[in-house]
């Protein structure tokens, strides 16, 4: 299991807080929406109302025409037929009266009135010359009502409250509010709502406010609806979105989660560093066993990023995989050049030896070498070291590494004795050096099988005069046995692990005789 750092549990917390947004944002949107659907059932309610109140006003202005049209001049039993005809066919009118000046002669209710009524002062002045009353308490068939009357002429006509009741269907708080000429007068409903101005909606917490002035009649409505009527009315809505907004935060959580772990994943972390450069390198000293002066280095690549190193033997096979060879090789040896530049004046005859894909020399990539900056530093032997492999027995293979030769490369066969190679293939190319397999040198010490081969393999290279250097040398013992064995030069944690090349160069310095 890897191990669990603080960039873990903050990358975690950072899906988590994502996650919780992204749910918290959907649930946002949806209940806005939510809110603005229902605003707008609100608000067709409220254009319904001025509709009822356009025909309100409508069969008001129709009555008062046709009883105007009789041109009576006081009250008998004709007027009030012809009265109460009218109330009959009409839907919103409740009551009719006759007025002349300041008082009122009769009424569909009651009749001739044998006391004449004195009628006060109206609260308002109305369209076409008419008068109006509101919030009236007033006795109609027996019955205690709020009313609103209008008188238009010698006419006037009852509206209860009741009829402004029913407009609204929905269970708010409302007002209607009469808008005539810059003023608001309380028609019905609850008079502490605000003053209806001008179309205005506001949502808080505990209400929505909404309020509306008709262009057609001169009403103005304001609701108040509790938020809790919202949730009921869309109580089936709220829980949907509820849960899919939780769904969209788990599958968000989910999808972050596969993306890291992508990001996280071996190959795309190796992919990456190659695109943004950060494979660095290490320098690991080959020696003279006899002297133990180091007369060059393995340049070995690493790799580190914020989740941690990734090893050589994990990366390779990516890179490989993913047809990077070159791409890679490359990067190195810009590396080992920046690395390298600023220091080489201090060195002699210094071997540096560059790891290649036995792809890339079959090929022919790797002869892009021959241009590269680093043919330029002096005093350093450029060595091209590439592991002994079914590729490197290609004719191609062979032309690349003689045309390497001819041009003053080294060529050294790595991990030899493992594999493909043997004496007749490697006479057909140029070769420097072998290095001899790490495996040799561990089990020199129990005598295994392989070690009993490095004599024939030392015999090899003196036939074939090249040189030896034994990987893995990790103790003294070996060096000595392999020393004795005829092997000029090794490479091992006994000698040195890779180092920076700065370490690298101290150890240089600190080796050379004074
Ligand atoms: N084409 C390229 N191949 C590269 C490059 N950089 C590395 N590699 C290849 O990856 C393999 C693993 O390399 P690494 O993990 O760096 O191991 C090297 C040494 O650290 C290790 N070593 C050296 N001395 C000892 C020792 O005394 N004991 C011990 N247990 N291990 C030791 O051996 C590896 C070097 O081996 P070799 O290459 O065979 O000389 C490896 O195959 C690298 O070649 C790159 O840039 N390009």
């Amino acid at each position: 299991m890897p191990a669990i750092n603080s960039y873990h549990v903050l990358s975690l917390l950072f899906k988590i807080c994502i996650s919780l947004l992204v749910g918290l944002a959907v649930h946002f949107s949806a209940t806005k929406y939510l809110e603005y659907d229902f605003e707008s059932v609100i608000h067709a309610e409220i254009h319904s109302t001025f509709e009822e109140i356009a025909q309100i006003t409508g069969e008001l202005d129709s009555v008062f025409q046709s009883l105007h049209a009789l041109n009576v001049s006081e009250c008998d039993e004709d007027l009030l037929l012809a009265m109460r005809q009218h109330l009959f066919s009409a839907l919103y009118i409740k009551d009719l009266g006759y007025v002349q000046g300041d008082y009122m002669l009769c009424s569909t209710g009651v009749g001739i009135f044998k006391d004449p009524v004195y009628v006060d002062i109206a609260d308002y002045q109305g369209p076409k010359g008419s008068e109006i009353w509101v919030d009236r308490g007033i006795e109609l068939f027996d019955q205690q009502v709020k009313a609103m009357i209008i008188r238009n002429g010698n006419f006037n006509a009852v509206i209860t409250e009741q009829q402004f009741n029913s407009l609204i269907s929905i269970p708010v708080q409302w007002r209607i509010m009469y808008h005539y000429q810059g003023e608001h007068v309380h028609v019905a409903g609850h008079k502490s709502l605000p003053v209806p101005v001008t179309a205005q909606h506001k949502v808080d917490d505990a209400f929505f406010y909404q309020t509306d002035c008709s262009d057609v009649v001169p009403y103005c409505v304001g609701t108040l609806t509790p938020r809790s009527y919202f949730e009921e009315y869309n109580q089936r809505l709220l829980v949907l979105w509820l849960i899919i907004a939780i769904l969209t935060a788990v599958l968000t959580f989910g999808g972050l989660l596969i993306a890291s772990r992508f990001r996280r994943s071996k190959k795309s972390r190796v992919l990456r560093g190659l695109k943004t450069k950060q494979f660095y390198c290490e320098y690991q000293p080959i020696v003279s066993l006899s002297s133990g002066h180091v007369i060059g280095c393995e340049v070995l690549a690493r790799f580190k990023d914020n989740t941690g190193p990734i090893f050589p033997d994990e990366f390779i096979p990516v890179i490989q995989d993913s047809n990077k060879t070159w791409e890679f090789s490359v990067q190195i040896m810009n590396r080992v050049y920046s690395d390298l530049s600023p220091e080489c004046e201090a060195l002699e005859s210094f071997k540096v030896n560059i790891n290649f894909f036995a792809r890339d020399i079959d090929n022919g990539r790797v002869l892009a070498i021959k241009a590269h900056p680093l043919n330029t530093l002096k005093n350093i032997n450029l060595v091209v070291e590439v592991t002994e492999s079914e590729q490197l027995a290609s004719s191609s293979s062979k032309n690349t590494l003689n045309s390497l030769t001819e041009s003053g490369f080294q060529v050294a066969i790595d991990d030899f004795g493992t594999g493909y190679s043997n004496l007749g293939q490697l006479r057909q190319f140029t070769c420097h050096t072998l290095k001899i397999d790490r495996s040799f040198v561990s089990e020199m010490e129990g005598g295994s099988i392989r070690s009993s081969l490095i004599p024939h393999v030392v015999d090899i290279a003196k036939n074939i005069n090249v040189n030896i250097v034994a990987e893995g040398i990790e103790n003294d013992k070996q060096r000595m046995a392999l020393l004795d064995a005829g092997i000029a030069f090794g490479q091992g944690y006994h000698f040195g692990k890779p180092m920076s090349l700065n370490k690298l160069i101290s150890q240089l310095k600190s080796d050379k005789p004074q």
